[in-house]
């Protein structure tokens, strides 16, 4: 008998909504729940989406589940895209204490109702609410993908690519830790093909000795020049997640950057960050180290530093609550 690949969507907002497209329009799901607690909009939305299935490769099953988070239990994948992004107008630490809250409502609800999928969670503070689902689930955090620094990576390549003339997809370039404003460009592994950043700066300085620092300031706050115009970042993040969930539901062991739990990875442990992730069925199944130069080791340390500060201002629920012995 042939697989049915199921796909939850907690959230039916910007995000929310284009990723349960794309997964349709790239035929990439059999069975897709969808929740909000927004009742209308999510009946809106489910009858838009059974309006196209038609137009779509092929059939699927759409679920209005509504806020019964019990009914994505079945599923592979559960992408977390629940929040409200007007709070994230100033920066992404602004949904802090709304998205911690809002998946409080849902964590144990999914957990306890048997889910054994992989998550992949897009809301911010991105590393904050996967540090957070992994402490409120107690799962292995091997099945928790954060969207992380993905979107991040793609600006930094964008940037490198409008300097070079190169295609995005020959430039290995990430952006590490934080989603958020203390990211910051690992500049030293950059390389094209298996050319080096650094080689070819020498060979030809006049194509390859761009402002890096520039480069890594554009994907920074490249989400800040959509949201400006838009009151969101939507098309983009959507991919993002998109291209995670076809890694784990192909079991494609797909390297890319996103958030997972540190254990040791440039000296740091028991939070959620973006370094390079190996992405397959069992979430994430291996992460890398990259050979950091110093300001980079730095900044990942301060990186990390914010990140555990916003946890700290979450309150003692969040100890109380966790199932992480
Ligand atoms: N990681 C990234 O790269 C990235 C990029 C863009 C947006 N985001 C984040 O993704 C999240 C969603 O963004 P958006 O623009 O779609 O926001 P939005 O405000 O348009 O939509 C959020 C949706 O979540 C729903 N929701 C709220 N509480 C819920 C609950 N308890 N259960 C189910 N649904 C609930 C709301 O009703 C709303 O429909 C935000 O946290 C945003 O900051 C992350």
């Amino acid at each position: 008998m042939a697989y049915i690949r199921k796909v939850g969507v907690l959230g039916q907002g910007h995000v929310g909504a284009h990723v349960a497209n794309s997964l349709l329009v790239q035929g990439l799901v059999d069975e897709l729940y969808l929740c909000d607690i927004n009742a209308q909009k999510l009946t809106s939305e489910t009858q838009d989406f059974t309006d196209a299935l038609s137009f779509y490769p092929h059939n699927c099953k759409i679920v209005n589940c509504g806020d019964e988070y019990e009914k994505l239990a079945g599923c592979d994948v559960i992408v977390n895209a629940a929040g409200d992004v007007a709070s994230a107008a100033k920066d992404r630490d602004g949904e802090l204490f709304v998205t911690s809250e809002i998946a409080r409502t849902f964590i144990a609800r999914v957990t306890d109702a048997g889910f054994k999928g992989v998550w992949v969670s897009i809301s911010n503070p991105c590393d904050v609410i996967c540090t957070e689902i992994w402490r409120l689930s107690g799962c292995d955090p091997k099945r928790i993908v954060g969207s992380g620094t993905a979107l991040d990576s793609a600006r930094l390549r964008n940037a490198i690519s409008k300097r070079t003339g190169l295609d995005q997809h020959s430039i290995n370039a990430y952006m590490l830790g934080e989603h958020g404003a203390s990211q910051f460009a690992a500049m030293s592994c950059v390389s094209f093909g298996c050319k080096t950043l650094a080689d070819l700066v020498a060979e030809q300085p006049e194509r390859f000795g761009f402002d890096q620092l520039e480069c890594e300031e554009e994907a920074r706050h490249g989400g800040y020049v959509t949201y400006a115009g838009k009151g969101c970042t939507e098309y983009a993040v959507a991919q993002a997640a998109v291209r995670l969930v076809q890694a784990i539901l192909g079991n494609e062991h797909y390297v890319t950057c996103c958030s997972t739990l540190l254990t040791g990875e440039h000296g740091e442990e028991g939070i959620f960050s973006s370094i390079p992730c190996v992405v397959g069925a069992n979430g994430i199944e291996e992460t890398f180290e990259l050979p950091l130069n110093e300001r980079e080791q730095a900044a990942f340390r301060a990186s990390c530093e914010h990140i555990r500060g916003n946890i700290a201002q979450l309150g003692e629920w969040w100890n109380t609550e966790s199932r992480v012995k």
